[in-house]
Protein backbone atom coordinates (compact mmCIF):
# COMPACT_ATOMS: atom_id res chain seq x y z
CA UNK A 1 0.00 0.00 0.00
CA UNK A 2 1.36 3.33 -0.86
CA UNK A 3 1.49 6.05 1.00
CA UNK A 4 -1.26 8.82 0.88
CA UNK A 5 -1.71 11.82 2.24
CA UNK A 6 -5.09 13.66 1.85
CA UNK A 7 -3.36 17.19 1.47
CA UNK A 8 -6.06 19.19 0.29
CA UNK A 9 -9.80 17.34 1.14
CA UNK A 10 -12.70 18.76 0.46
CA UNK A 11 -14.45 20.27 3.82
CA UNK A 12 -17.67 18.82 2.99
CA UNK A 13 -15.71 15.61 2.29
CA UNK A 14 -15.38 15.13 6.11
CA UNK A 15 -16.76 17.59 8.39
CA UNK A 16 -19.30 20.20 8.15
CA UNK A 17 -16.83 22.39 9.37
CA UNK A 18 -15.11 25.20 6.94
CA UNK A 19 -12.05 25.64 8.49
CA UNK A 20 -10.94 21.62 8.49
CA UNK A 21 -7.17 21.42 9.67
CA UNK A 22 -6.24 18.31 10.72
CA UNK A 23 -3.19 17.20 12.81
CA UNK A 24 -1.33 15.06 10.92
CA UNK A 25 -0.55 11.68 12.80
CA UNK A 26 2.94 9.84 11.57
CA UNK A 27 1.74 7.33 9.03
CA UNK A 28 0.91 3.22 9.55
CA UNK A 29 3.27 0.74 8.58
CA UNK A 30 0.90 -1.80 6.70
CA UNK A 31 3.65 -3.06 4.39
CA UNK A 32 3.55 -7.01 3.20
CA UNK A 33 -0.32 -6.97 3.76
CA UNK A 34 -2.69 -8.76 1.75
CA UNK A 35 -4.49 -6.75 -0.54
CA UNK A 36 -8.61 -6.15 0.32
CA UNK A 37 -11.83 -4.73 -1.53
CA UNK A 38 -11.76 -0.49 -1.11
CA UNK A 39 -14.23 -0.68 1.41
CA UNK A 40 -12.52 -3.69 3.63
CA UNK A 41 -9.05 -1.76 2.91
CA UNK A 42 -11.23 1.15 4.87
CA UNK A 43 -12.13 -1.08 7.57
CA UNK A 44 -8.61 -2.59 8.69
CA UNK A 45 -7.32 0.63 8.26
CA UNK A 46 -9.41 2.34 11.14
CA UNK A 47 -9.47 -1.09 13.03
CA UNK A 48 -5.33 -0.75 12.82
CA UNK A 49 -5.25 2.38 13.59
CA UNK A 50 -7.34 2.70 16.96
CA UNK A 51 -5.97 -0.84 18.35
CA UNK A 52 -2.04 1.32 18.06
CA UNK A 53 -3.30 4.36 19.22
CA UNK A 54 -5.74 2.70 22.41
CA UNK A 55 -4.64 -0.95 23.21
CA UNK A 56 -1.26 -0.23 24.98
CA UNK A 57 0.57 -2.85 27.45
CA UNK A 58 -1.59 -1.61 29.77
CA UNK A 59 -4.85 -2.40 28.64
CA UNK A 60 -5.73 -5.53 30.74
CA UNK A 61 -9.34 -6.01 29.94
CA UNK A 62 -10.97 -4.83 26.41
CA UNK A 63 -14.23 -5.09 25.21
CA UNK A 64 -14.92 -6.40 22.00
CA UNK A 65 -17.83 -4.72 19.74
CA UNK A 66 -20.04 -6.13 16.70
CA UNK A 67 -20.18 -5.86 13.04
CA UNK A 68 -18.36 -6.00 9.79
CA UNK A 69 -14.61 -3.66 11.18
CA UNK A 70 -13.68 -5.40 14.67
CA UNK A 71 -12.39 -8.75 13.09
CA UNK A 72 -9.67 -6.69 12.00
CA UNK A 73 -9.75 -5.17 15.71
CA UNK A 74 -9.09 -8.67 16.25
CA UNK A 75 -6.55 -9.26 13.69
CA UNK A 76 -4.18 -6.56 15.21
CA UNK A 77 -4.57 -7.17 18.69
CA UNK A 78 -3.82 -11.00 17.79
CA UNK A 79 -0.54 -9.05 16.11
CA UNK A 80 0.35 -7.44 19.41
CA UNK A 81 1.63 -11.45 20.43
CA UNK A 82 1.24 -14.52 22.61
CA UNK A 83 2.75 -12.89 25.51
CA UNK A 84 0.79 -9.87 25.73
CA UNK A 85 -2.00 -10.98 25.16
CA UNK A 86 -2.12 -14.20 27.50
CA UNK A 87 -2.17 -11.55 30.65
CA UNK A 88 -5.71 -9.87 28.71
CA UNK A 89 -9.54 -10.83 29.47
CA UNK A 90 -11.43 -9.92 26.46
CA UNK A 91 -15.30 -9.07 26.91
CA UNK A 92 -17.84 -9.50 23.80
CA UNK A 93 -20.85 -7.43 23.04
CA UNK A 94 -22.80 -10.83 21.68
CA UNK A 95 -22.33 -13.97 19.57
CA UNK A 96 -20.06 -12.71 16.63
CA UNK A 97 -17.14 -11.18 19.11
CA UNK A 98 -17.36 -14.24 21.31
CA UNK A 99 -16.56 -16.46 18.59
CA UNK A 100 -14.14 -13.80 17.50
CA UNK A 101 -12.26 -14.15 21.00
CA UNK A 102 -12.63 -17.93 21.26
CA UNK A 103 -11.57 -18.99 17.41
CA UNK A 104 -8.47 -16.66 18.03
CA UNK A 105 -7.57 -18.39 21.75
CA UNK A 106 -7.98 -15.23 23.19
CA UNK A 107 -9.00 -15.12 27.39
CA UNK A 108 -12.96 -15.22 26.76
CA UNK A 109 -14.49 -13.44 30.79
CA UNK A 110 -17.94 -11.10 30.77
CA UNK A 111 -18.63 -8.04 32.01
CA UNK A 112 -20.19 -9.46 35.66
CA UNK A 113 -16.90 -10.57 36.35
CA UNK A 114 -15.26 -7.26 35.03
CA UNK A 115 -17.43 -4.14 35.47
CA UNK A 116 -14.64 -1.93 34.74
CA UNK A 117 -13.05 -2.16 31.02
CA UNK A 118 -9.61 -0.74 30.01
CA UNK A 119 -10.68 -0.17 26.28
CA UNK A 120 -13.85 -1.07 24.19
CA UNK A 121 -13.74 -0.79 20.86
CA UNK A 122 -16.47 -1.10 18.52
CA UNK A 123 -18.17 -0.58 15.19
CA UNK A 124 -21.18 1.27 14.23
CA UNK A 125 -24.23 1.77 11.70
CA UNK A 126 -23.14 6.37 11.53
CA UNK A 127 -21.64 8.69 13.51
CA UNK A 128 -22.10 12.13 13.44
CA UNK A 129 -19.91 15.35 13.74
CA UNK A 130 -20.51 15.49 17.69
CA UNK A 131 -19.35 11.75 17.63
CA UNK A 132 -23.27 10.21 18.68
CA UNK A 133 -24.05 7.44 17.06
CA UNK A 134 -26.82 4.91 15.66
CA UNK A 135 -25.73 1.10 16.60
CA UNK A 136 -27.89 -1.75 16.53
CA UNK A 137 -28.11 -2.88 12.98
CA UNK A 138 -26.58 -5.95 14.43
CA UNK A 139 -28.89 -6.03 17.21
CA UNK A 140 -26.03 -6.25 19.86
CA UNK A 141 -26.65 -2.37 20.87
CA UNK A 142 -27.75 -3.16 24.64
CA UNK A 143 -24.51 -5.77 25.53
CA UNK A 144 -22.59 -3.02 23.37
CA UNK A 145 -24.11 0.38 25.29
CA UNK A 146 -22.79 -1.62 28.57
CA UNK A 147 -19.56 -2.48 27.10
CA UNK A 148 -19.08 0.89 26.15
CA UNK A 149 -20.24 2.40 29.45
CA UNK A 150 -18.06 0.00 31.81
CA UNK A 151 -14.98 1.55 29.46
CA UNK A 152 -12.50 3.84 30.72
CA UNK A 153 -12.45 4.41 26.86
CA UNK A 154 -14.53 3.94 24.15
CA UNK A 155 -13.54 4.13 20.62
CA UNK A 156 -15.07 3.97 17.11
CA UNK A 157 -14.05 2.18 14.06
CA UNK A 158 -15.86 2.30 10.78
CA UNK A 159 -15.42 3.02 7.01
CA UNK A 160 -15.77 5.99 5.39
CA UNK A 161 -19.57 5.28 4.57
CA UNK A 162 -20.56 5.56 8.03
CA UNK A 163 -19.12 9.28 8.48
CA UNK A 164 -21.95 11.74 8.40
CA UNK A 165 -22.56 15.10 9.83
CA UNK A 166 -26.03 14.69 11.28
CA UNK A 167 -27.33 10.88 12.31
CA UNK A 168 -30.13 9.43 9.80
CA UNK A 169 -28.47 10.26 6.45
CA UNK A 170 -26.96 7.70 5.78
CA UNK A 171 -28.70 5.13 7.86
CA UNK A 172 -32.37 5.88 7.35
CA UNK A 173 -33.44 2.85 8.46
CA UNK A 174 -34.09 3.87 12.04
CA UNK A 175 -33.48 4.20 15.67
CA UNK A 176 -32.80 0.27 16.46
CA UNK A 177 -34.98 0.15 19.63
CA UNK A 178 -34.77 -3.28 21.89
CA UNK A 179 -38.00 -4.04 23.62
CA UNK A 180 -39.58 -6.68 25.57
CA UNK A 181 -41.44 -9.06 23.22
CA UNK A 182 -44.53 -8.66 25.20
CA UNK A 183 -44.33 -4.88 24.93
CA UNK A 184 -43.49 -4.94 21.31
CA UNK A 185 -46.98 -3.61 19.82
CA UNK A 186 -47.46 -1.05 22.34
CA UNK A 187 -43.52 0.19 21.41
CA UNK A 188 -44.85 0.91 18.23
CA UNK A 189 -47.58 2.86 18.93
CA UNK A 190 -45.59 4.92 21.39
CA UNK A 191 -42.82 5.59 18.91
CA UNK A 192 -44.76 6.61 16.43
CA UNK A 193 -46.39 8.88 18.78
CA UNK A 194 -43.10 10.68 19.89
CA UNK A 195 -43.02 11.43 16.00
CA UNK A 196 -41.65 8.22 14.51
CA UNK A 197 -42.50 7.76 10.58
CA UNK A 198 -43.34 3.77 9.90
CA UNK A 199 -41.91 2.07 12.84
CA UNK A 200 -41.49 -1.50 12.49
CA UNK A 201 -40.75 -4.86 14.27
CA UNK A 202 -37.57 -6.07 12.68
CA UNK A 203 -38.22 -9.52 10.98
CA UNK A 204 -35.97 -12.67 10.68
CA UNK A 205 -34.05 -13.11 7.17
CA UNK A 206 -34.06 -16.88 6.76
CA UNK A 207 -36.25 -16.72 9.82
CA UNK A 208 -39.71 -16.85 9.82
CA UNK A 209 -40.69 -13.78 12.45
CA UNK A 210 -39.34 -11.41 14.34
CA UNK A 211 -35.15 -11.21 14.90
CA UNK A 212 -34.55 -12.16 18.73
CA UNK A 213 -31.58 -10.32 20.38
CA UNK A 214 -28.88 -12.21 22.15
CA UNK A 215 -31.01 -11.44 24.78
CA UNK A 216 -34.06 -12.73 23.86
CA UNK A 217 -35.68 -9.18 23.59
CA UNK A 218 -37.55 -8.45 19.68
CA UNK A 219 -36.04 -5.06 18.12
CA UNK A 220 -37.82 -2.20 16.84
CA UNK A 221 -36.28 0.07 14.01
CA UNK A 222 -37.79 3.64 14.70
CA UNK A 223 -37.18 6.48 11.43
CA UNK A 224 -37.10 9.95 12.40
CA UNK A 225 -37.03 13.01 10.69
CA UNK A 226 -34.42 15.23 10.28
CA UNK A 227 -35.25 17.62 13.10
CA UNK A 228 -35.10 14.71 15.57
CA UNK A 229 -31.65 13.97 14.44
CA UNK A 230 -30.38 17.76 15.67
CA UNK A 231 -30.53 16.37 19.03
CA UNK A 232 -30.23 12.85 19.43
CA UNK A 233 -29.68 12.93 23.27
CA UNK A 234 -32.98 14.38 24.11
CA UNK A 235 -34.67 12.14 21.47
CA UNK A 236 -32.51 8.80 23.44
CA UNK A 237 -34.01 9.88 26.72
CA UNK A 238 -37.93 10.49 25.29
CA UNK A 239 -37.59 6.84 23.45
CA UNK A 240 -35.93 5.03 26.62
CA UNK A 241 -38.64 6.55 28.55
CA UNK A 242 -41.21 4.11 27.21
CA UNK A 243 -42.22 1.52 29.02
CA UNK A 244 -41.20 -1.77 27.40
CA UNK A 245 -38.03 -0.52 25.95
CA UNK A 246 -35.08 -2.53 27.07
CA UNK A 247 -31.94 -0.11 25.04
CA UNK A 248 -31.93 2.43 22.55
CA UNK A 249 -29.38 2.27 19.71
CA UNK A 250 -28.40 6.11 20.01
CA UNK A 251 -24.79 6.70 21.72
CA UNK A 252 -24.68 10.20 22.77
CA UNK A 253 -21.44 11.47 24.51
CA UNK A 254 -19.87 8.07 24.99
CA UNK A 255 -17.15 8.14 22.31
CA UNK A 256 -13.71 9.12 22.96
CA UNK A 257 -12.73 9.27 19.40
CA UNK A 258 -14.05 7.77 15.79
CA UNK A 259 -11.85 6.41 13.20
CA UNK A 260 -12.82 6.39 9.67
CA UNK A 261 -10.40 4.09 7.38
CA UNK A 262 -10.73 5.62 3.81
CA UNK A 263 -10.63 3.44 0.69
CA UNK A 264 -7.79 6.16 -0.42
CA UNK A 265 -5.53 4.35 2.52
CA UNK A 266 -5.90 7.11 5.00
CA UNK A 267 -7.51 7.24 8.33
CA UNK A 268 -9.49 10.48 9.79
CA UNK A 269 -9.99 10.45 13.56
CA UNK A 270 -12.68 12.50 15.21
CA UNK A 271 -12.43 12.87 19.08
CA UNK A 272 -14.13 14.07 21.73
CA UNK A 273 -12.27 17.40 22.24
CA UNK A 274 -13.07 18.10 18.91
CA UNK A 275 -9.27 17.14 17.16
CA UNK A 276 -9.62 15.91 13.89
CA UNK A 277 -6.46 13.92 13.13
CA UNK A 278 -5.23 12.61 9.72
CA UNK A 279 -2.92 9.33 9.28
CA UNK A 280 -1.67 8.35 6.05
CA UNK A 281 -0.38 4.55 5.59
CA UNK A 282 2.68 2.87 4.44
O1 LIG B 1 -23.98 -1.74 16.26
C1 LIG B 1 -23.65 -2.77 15.73
C2 LIG B 1 -24.32 -4.05 16.02
O2 LIG B 1 -25.37 -3.90 16.93
C3 LIG B 1 -22.54 -2.80 14.76
O3 LIG B 1 -21.40 -2.28 15.33
C4 LIG B 1 -22.97 -1.99 13.58
O4 LIG B 1 -24.18 -2.54 13.08
C5 LIG B 1 -21.91 -1.97 12.49
O5 LIG B 1 -21.93 -3.15 11.78
P1 LIG B 1 -21.26 -3.30 10.36
O6 LIG B 1 -19.82 -2.93 10.51
O7 LIG B 1 -21.43 -4.77 10.04
O8 LIG B 1 -21.96 -2.39 9.41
Amino acid sequence: MSAVTLSNPSSSYYTSSTDYKPVKLSPLNLTNLPKLAPTEEGKRLAAYAAVDANISDSSKVIGIGSGSTVPYVVERIVQQGAALNEERVFIPTGFQSKELIVKNNLVLGDVDQYPTIDVTIDGADEVDNNLNAVKGGGACHLREKVLAEAAKIFVIVADERKNSKLLGTSWTQGVPIEVAPFAYAKVLKNVAKLGSTKPALRMGIKKAGPVVTDNGNFLIDAPFGESYYRDPKELLMRIKMLTGVVEVGLFCGMAKAAYFGYSNGSVLIRSADGTISEQSSI
